[in-house]
């Protein structure tokens, strides 16, 4: 019998059009382990929501596996390590991974590169991270010409159908189970709202695709409008990999009408990679350093009330309740409620990024860095600091009246007119934290005195 291969699992858990089970099933026996890992140099440990959504997506990927005759491996502990310790076991000689992009999993290919045969293989983004260059062969670091570049690089080749079956080993090596990995919360169990919204694993991306595709045409006049279902939702299963990006360019594409406005935004998840592998602590370092020094306030309470949803801006606290219950958060509420953390409150866009690290179920470490910036004006490619986004504006400006009331029930009672922004507070809704002229003032007044002493 030929020798097995292992197929190394991160944020790629599915069987179509993932190249690494392609070449490995092609070549003979497969073996597919995910290794958890938070001992890796500069590993960021994945946060609590994340944490949940791994759980089930390893529980729905190991059932896909064993209808093809093979099994999921489970081993934690550093990935050069465990892996080489696995080919030891098994026989194994070549390890195949997708490629990716964060320091520490750029760390860990290189730590596995060195003990092993490693095989790398592109297929989670439109184009490999670090491919897309001008024509002096330098990294973008501006989106536009970045997705004008991409986009002319497009369709990308057509995904992979899964295998039918998996080639397995003579013998199966041992396997942790995912009960001894706690990766789900007990006391208290916080994840109901979770439950209700996803469905982790490669049959809920394919379901979420199904759902969406009809609505396509329409995207660009709904996507910013949270009362509605206007965009795709396949955030957490494109983080995970459940579902490749070929995948759902082919699908969309071929549904013609506006679905540019659509495949633009996928564009941004490519340009998020690019962006980290040019800068990999992008999550901890402003890209104008001038930043470095500007006086963010130090504001436990309204973090707290931020955090909680009790900012008393409808819009800011229906986002930040939507996140707590279901892990994620409209694009549009993500954009104000970053810049209400940032600019009315004056918190430093980094409390905001680790919040959202712990609590989303797409939090991605290039996607979630990139935008923070964006919203703090402190990034290579941003919005300026000075453009502070009104709440009470934008909420009636994109009709956001049912989704308060989905997410804010003290003020569920309230009319379109009244609830964007109600005059007498009901029972239970707090005051504003600051009011809005005076945060704005202070914000811009911050900025000034900043900028006149550099
Ligand atoms: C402060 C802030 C933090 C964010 N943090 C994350 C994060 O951790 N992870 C994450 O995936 N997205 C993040 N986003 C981007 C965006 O809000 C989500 O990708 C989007 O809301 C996901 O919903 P959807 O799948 O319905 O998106 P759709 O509108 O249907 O878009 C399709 C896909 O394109 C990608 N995409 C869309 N918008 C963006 C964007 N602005 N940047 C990068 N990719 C994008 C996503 O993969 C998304 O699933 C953040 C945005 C802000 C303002």
């Amino acid at each position: 019998m030929t020798t097995p291969s292992i197929v190394w699992l991160r944020r790629d858990l599915r069987l179509a059009d993932q190249a690494a089970f392609a070449a490995a099933a092609a070549a003979g026996p497969v073996i597919p382990v995910y290794v958890l890992d938070d001992e890796t140099p500069r590993h960021r440990r994945m946060g609590a929501a994340s944490r949940w959504w791994l759980h089930h997506s390893l529980a729905s990927l190991d059932a896909d596996l064993r209808a093809r005759g093979s099994r999921l491996i489970l081993r934690r502990g550093r990935c050069e390590e465990v892996l080489a310790h696995l080919a030891r076991e098994t026989g194994a000689t070549a390890v195949h991974c997708l490629r990716h992009y964060e320091p520490w999993w750029r760390n860990a290919e290189r730590a596995v590169g060195e003990v092993l045969d490693l095989r790398r293989h592109d297929g989670n983004y439109l184009a490999p991270p670090g491919s897309v260059t001008t024509g002096s062969g330098s990294p973008y670091k501006i989106y536009t010409p970045f997705w004008r570049a991409l986009e002319a690089r497009m369709p990308p080749a057509p995904p992979l159908p899964a295998p039918d079956r998996l080639p397995a080993p003579e013998a199966w090596p041992a396997s942790d189970t995912l009960a001894e990995w706690n990766l789900l919360p007990t006391t208290p169990d916080w994840a109901g709202g979770m439950r209700a919204e996803w469905t982790p694993g490669e049959a809920g991306a394919a379901a979420r695709l199904e759902a969406f595709l009809p609505r396509a045409r329409v995207y660009a006049d709904r996507r910013n409008l949270p009362s509605v279902p206007g965009t795709s939702r396949l955030s957490p299963h494109l983080h995970f990999g459940e579902i490749s990006p070929a995948t759902i360019w082919h699908a969309t594409a071929e549904r013609g009408g506006t679905v540019g406005t659509f495949l633009g935004e996928l564009g941004w998840r490519d340009y998020a990679q690019n962006v980290i592998l040019q800068m990999p602590d992008y999550a901890g370092k402003p890209a104008r350093e001038a930043f470095d020094d500007f006086p963010w306030r130090d504001d436990p309470a309204g973090l707290k009330a931020w955090q909680q949803g009790l900012t008393g801006y409808p819009i800011v606290d229906a986002g930040m309740r939507e996140l707590w219950t279901t892990g994620w958060m409209h694009n549009r509420v993500r954009m104000i409620a970053a810049s209400f953390l940032i600019k009315h409150l004056l918190i430093d866009w980094r409390e905001g990024e680790r919040w959202f690290w712990d609590t989303l179920v797409d939090a991605d470490y290039g996607s979630n860095a990139v935008n923070w910036q964006w919203s703090a004006g402190t990034g290579v490619d941003s919005n300026m600091f000075v453009r502070i986004m009104a709440p009470l504006t934008q909420s009636p400006k994109f009709d956001a009246g049912a989704y308060i009331r989905q997410w804010v029930p003290e003020l569920a009672h309230l009319d379109d007119t009244r609830i964007h922004d109600p005059d007498v507070r009901p029972r239970g809704y707090p005051a504003r934290f600051v009011g809005h002229a005076e945060a704005r003032a202070r914000a811009l007044a911050a900025y000034a005195e900043w900028n006149d002493r550099r």
